[in-house]
């Protein structure tokens, strides 16, 4: 009842009643619940019901809510001074920890969020090159600046509008898209657009339509292509960047893009995004260079410390392999439970990503198969898994995040949700 009411009051303040449209449930028939607190694996909402947390705040909590080393610090850093809008010795030590762990990053600059950080990269793309157009994948997102927001994925998928109005055609004719894992559909633009295409951008593994893996054959392909055609390849990271490993997705490939872009788990739950590459490039960035990016809050001490905090702990020894393990457990379960009742599905997981996608389809490694997907049927089963104490993304079109958090008792009270839920569908 709490939750309805203050959702009753948000409609009436907050476009949707929500600040970022994948929180509200709409595509999912049901109300958003309110949280009150979130501890560990666990979030609470406003009438006191836990639920065991799979969202993550879409991404930056691997480490699960509240991790001591994290509130000590920024607690000891409240008191020191919110923010300064002036060099600290912190950003240097974030920026540090990035460019060690991070093979393809020389300098890193840090931004506010993940939007900021790849509208800044193509940009300085663009400065590179002197070329004006860019390639995305259809599906993948790379949040909501307007040459972005062209066959997004995401809430702009979940929501039916992949390509926002608001966003000029002179604008959108620049962003070109193609089909991900289908290099075919990159070279005809490349060969239609020889000249002028100043990067490719993707979220190398993209969670944003739910996880899809890509091919080797896909990613060296691109490697090749860009080069070959005087452009840069842009590693969106925001999502899988220290997630997936201590260097993120590159820690797992040996593809290397020309720049990346971070975000969620490198600001450890405060509002970073970072984007980085080759000394050559970035060198471009202003004062460096005339590509002008700037911003009032970057580098903001309380988002370094709980940066630094986060991927000094995710630094232990077999964290990521702790990680990978609890999760395989806990969506190789929830598929095997699926299987058993004869629901179709397709399971993706990487590392402490995972997507079950209830499509007939064999297998989802592109867009087509990922939108195949029975969204009613996802709905049933997410409401289903909220009610028995699971909380899932709201959407079929995005992945679930499991923390360092997640224990045993976690994934066996998870798999009896599971249990549960699927005989409803
Ligand atoms: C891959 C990817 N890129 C960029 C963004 C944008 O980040 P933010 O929401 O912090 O602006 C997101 C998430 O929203 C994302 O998942
Ligand atoms: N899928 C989005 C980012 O990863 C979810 C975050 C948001 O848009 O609020």
């Amino acid at each position: 009842m709490k939750s309805k009411k203050l959702f009753e009051r948000a409609i009436n303040c907050i476009p949707g009643g929500v600040n970022s449209p994948v929180r509200a449930f709409a595509s999912v028939e049901a109300d958003p619940v309110f949280i009150d607190s979130a501890y560990g694996s666990k979030i609470k909402d406003v009438e006191e019901n836990e639920y065991i947390d799979y969202v993550g705040s879409w991404g930056p909590m691997i480490l699960g809510h509240g991790y001591p080393s994290v509130v000590d610090a920024l607690l000891r850093q409240m008191v020191k001074g919110i923010s300064y809008g002036a060099p600290t010795e912190l950003e240097v030590e974030l920026a540090q920890m990035v460019c060690e762990r991070v093979p393809s990053v020389e300098l890193v600059r840090m931004v506010n969020s993940g939007t900021e950080a790849t509208m800044s990269a193509i940009r300085v793309a663009r400065g590179y090159t002197k070329r004006d157009k860019i390639v995305k994948f259809e599906g993948c997102y790379h949040g909501h600046s307007d040459g972005l927001l062209v066959k997004a994925g995401s809430g702009a998928l979940t929501y039916g509008v992949p390509t926002s109005p608001g966003v000029p055609e002179d604008y959108a004719k620049n962003t070109l898209t193609a089909q991900f894992n289908d290099l075919e559909s990159v070279k005809e633009l490349f060969v239609q657009n020889e000249g002028e295409i100043a990067c490719v951008i993707l979220e190398p593994v993209p969670g944003n339509m739910g996880v899809i893996e890509p091919t080797k054959e896909f990613l060296s392909g691109l490697r090749h292509l860009t080069q070959s055609y005087g452009s840069l390849l842009v590693f969106d990271e925001v999502m899988s960047g220290f997630r997936l490993s201590p260097a993120g997705f590159q820690g797992l490939s040996d593809v290397m893009p020309d720049l990346t872009t971070f975000g969620k788990v490198i600001g450890g739950g405060l509002p970073v995004g970072a984007y980085g590459g080759k000394q050559e490039i970035m060198s471009l960035v202003s004062p460096a260079g005339p590509v002008y990016q700037a911003g009032t809050l970057s580098g903001n001490p309380l988002a370094m410390v709980a940066g630094i905090e986060t991927l000094k702990a995710t630094a232990a020894p077999d964290f990521y392999s702790k990680l990978g393990q609890t999760s395989s457990i806990i969506a190789q379960g929830m598929s095997d439970i699926l299987k058993e009742a004869g629901v179709a599905h397709v399971l993706n997981q990487l590392g402490s990503m995972f997507t079950i996608f209830f499509t007939e389809r064999s297998q989802v490694t592109n867009f087509a198969d990922a939108t195949s997907s029975d969204t009613k049927r996802f709905g049933a089963y997410f409401r289903n898994m909220l009610q028995n104490g699971v909380y899932l993304p709201a959407s079929q079109f995005e992945a679930c995040f499991v923390s360092g958090a997640h224990s045993e008792k976690d994934v066996d009270a998870t798999l009896e949700a599971c249990r549960k839920a699927t005989k409803t569908l």
